[in-house]
């Protein structure tokens, strides 16, 4: 199967100061298929967000190339790459970004009011995926009356309304409750089988990463250690991704 994105040799370097460089990748290679779940771990300034924005177009890397369907994203101008935003790839992050002016399903609808979409086509829309997530309740609510979790959960409906084929997670789970941050794992799992939708998230924390299929370790700016879950449960992948903590932090 071609790979859904491929990454061939990115390296990213940011001025830091006077004639300074920060070399914040070093020759990152890897790929991902269609359907797979991928953590990206690494201790702070490891390069984990630096990586995240480079694969969805936030950033250009200073070498190497990006391939997402066989398609090198630096090919993408003007309205190919806004459709490429708008339609293939999706965010979640720490701190949700709900508009709080906005009721939960018109925060869940924006991503289709951004694209040609009829009312009536983003109404069924809406209440498919709520209905998926267990939102249909909340809709006419406003984000600021909910809890973290179910203000991440919209936050998922909104990601995944229009059916990108890659979602992108900054430490979706950075801000919430054990409870929460499982529950909202628990849901990128199912929506993962079920929909068949790629996963991407940056975490600092075993518990997240253990829900994922393939881990990469980031230090430095270079993925020193992979790991994958295979026929492991859950909780065996868990104790081996801490057993790699401890080896390499
Ligand atoms: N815009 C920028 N300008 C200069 N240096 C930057 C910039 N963004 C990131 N860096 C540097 O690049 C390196 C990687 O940063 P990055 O934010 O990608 O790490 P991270 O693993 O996401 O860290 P964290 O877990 O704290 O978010 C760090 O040394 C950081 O200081």
């Amino acid at each position: 199967m071609a790979p859904l994105l491929k990454v061939e040799h990115i390296t990213k370097d940011y001025p830091a100061g006077t004639a300074a460089i920060c070399h914040a990748l070093k020759n990152i290679n890897f790929e991902i298929q269609p359907g797979e779940f991928i953590g990206v771990m690494g201790a702070s300034g490891a390069g984990k967000t630096t990586l995240l924005n480079l694969l969805a177009t936030l950033d250009q890397p200073t070498n190497g190339q990006i391939f997402f369907n066989q398609q090198a994203l630096t090919t993408l101008k003007g309205r190919s790459l806004a459709q490429f935003r708008a339609q293939q790839i999706s965010f979640i992050f720490q701190d949700f970004k709900l508009l709080d002016r906005l009721t939960v399903a018109e925060n869940i609808a924006l991503p289709l009011r951004l694209q040609a979409f009829t009312n009536q086509q983003i109404t069924v829309a809406v209440a498919k995926i709520a209905c998926q997530l267990g939102l249909t309740s909340l809709l006419k609510i406003m984000p600021t009356a909910l809890s973290n979790g179910q203000q991440q959960q919209v936050a998922i409906a909104r990601a995944l309304v229009h059916q990108p084929a890659l979602l992108f997670g900054d430490e979706p789970t950075g801000a919430l409750d054990s409870g929460s941050a499982r529950a909202l794992l628990e849901t990128l799992v199912t929506l993962n089988q079920k929909t068949q939708i790629s996963i991407l998230l940056t975490t600092h924390d075993p518990l997240a990463a253990s829900y994922c299929q393939r881990i990469f370790y980031l230090k430095d700016g270079r993925i020193i250690q992979q790991l994958t879950r295979q026929h492991r449960t859950r909780a065996e992948f868990y104790q081996a991704i801490v057993q790699l903590l401890a080896q390499v932090e």
